[in-house]
């Protein structure tokens, strides 16, 4: 059964979850401890010469996004945001088949509402350092890039994806019965425009690359062996331009958008943990937890 399909079979079968308390966990059936590995998540490589970082996503099964990931991507984006060598990101994965599967749902089921406000200043910390970073950023996005992963790609300056049919990109949090933020929302909206967003956030679409080429979602496909060097040519683009015009015309670009998470930060969090933490929302994040599971067997 197809990932869609199967969450079509959530509200069927939520009915037949048992009830926990708020703020309760209920009993772990899911592995909580598949992330907490000490080997690093992220794998830098920086070519003086040109100028160009890649960073390598390789945090097994699924490069999801959990509270050390994101600390780890942070550091890393913020050393090479201080290196003045450095002028341009592609930003690719390790993991075959995947690019990122968003949020670490783990890290939202269960959790305490402390742990969550915690987790969710790391996704809004990667979020902003990214949008607003100086250097030029490419997704080479080399597999599937659901929902949170999506919006790591369309924090980046320009998306070239694997053309390969069975990989799919989109922000499909409604699927899982939960909403993406206005900041997920503005990000999608400021690339592919306001009508595609609409219907693509209520609907939770998930493009194959060919229809998110057509919608603007990605702005090149490939050959999956030929991202990393068609990331390079187009990166060798754009560095053409003098930095501090382009850094300008970015920031301007993007400074509204910006603008309004940094002045709403700490709300921000609070609707995140106050959503997140509704026994309903728990009930559905479970149940797609255990699709996940089941869809192995
Ligand atoms: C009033 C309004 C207020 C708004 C307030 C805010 C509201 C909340 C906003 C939250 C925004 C959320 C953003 C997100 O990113 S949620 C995460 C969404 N991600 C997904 O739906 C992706 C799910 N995964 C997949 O579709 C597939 O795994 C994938 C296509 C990525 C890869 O498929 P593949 O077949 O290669 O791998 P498996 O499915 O077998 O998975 C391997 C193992 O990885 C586990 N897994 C997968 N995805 C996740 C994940 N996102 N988090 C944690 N774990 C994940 C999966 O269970 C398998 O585990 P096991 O090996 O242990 O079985």
């Amino acid at each position: 059964m197809s990932l869609r399909a199967a969450t079509r079979v959530t509200r069927s079968l939520s009915g037949l979850l048992p009830r926990w308390g708020h703020g309760q966990a209920p009993p772990l059936l899911f592995s909580q401890q598949r992330n907490n590995s000490t080997s690093p998540k992220i794998r830098v490589e920086f070519n003086p010469t040109s100028g160009v970082a890649v960073m390598h996503m390789q945090s097994p099964p699924v490069n999801s996004l959990s509270l050390d990931f994101l600390t780890e991507f942070c550091i890393g984006l913020e050393k090479l945001e201080m290196d003045k060598g450095c002028r341009g990101l592609i930003i690719t994965s390790s993991q075959p088949k995947v690019f990122s599967a968003g949020l670490d749902i783990l890290e939202m089921y269960g959790k305490s509402p402390e742990r969550c406000g915690e987790f969710w200043k790391a996704v809004q910390e990667m979020w902003l350092k990214l949008y607003g970073s100086d250097m030029i950023t490419i997704a080479a996005i080399n597999g599937s890039s659901p929902a949170g992963g999506c919006l790591m790609a369309l924090t980046c300056d320009y998306r070239i994806m694997a053309d390969q049919p069975r990989y799919t990109i989109g922000l499909n949090e409604t699927l899982l019965g939960i909403v993406a933020p206005f900041w997920f929302k503005d990000t999608m909206a400021n690339t592919v425009g306001h009508r595609t967003t609409e219907m693509a956030l209520q609907l939770g679409l998930l493009y194959d690359p060919s229809e998110a080429l057509n919608v603007g979602l990605v702005d090149q496909l490939v050959p999956e062996d030929q991202i990393l060097s068609a990331a390079t040519q187009t990166m060798t683009k754009w560095l053409a331009i003098p930095d501090h015009a382009r850094q300008i015309t970015k920031s301007m670009m993007r400074k509204p958008t910006i603008d309004r998470l940094t002045s709403n930060r700490e709300a921000d969090i609070q609707n995140f943990v106050n959503f997140i933490t509704k026994d309903s929302i728990q009930k559905s994040l479970r149940a797609y937890l255990e699709i996940l599971k089941k869809k192995k067997t």
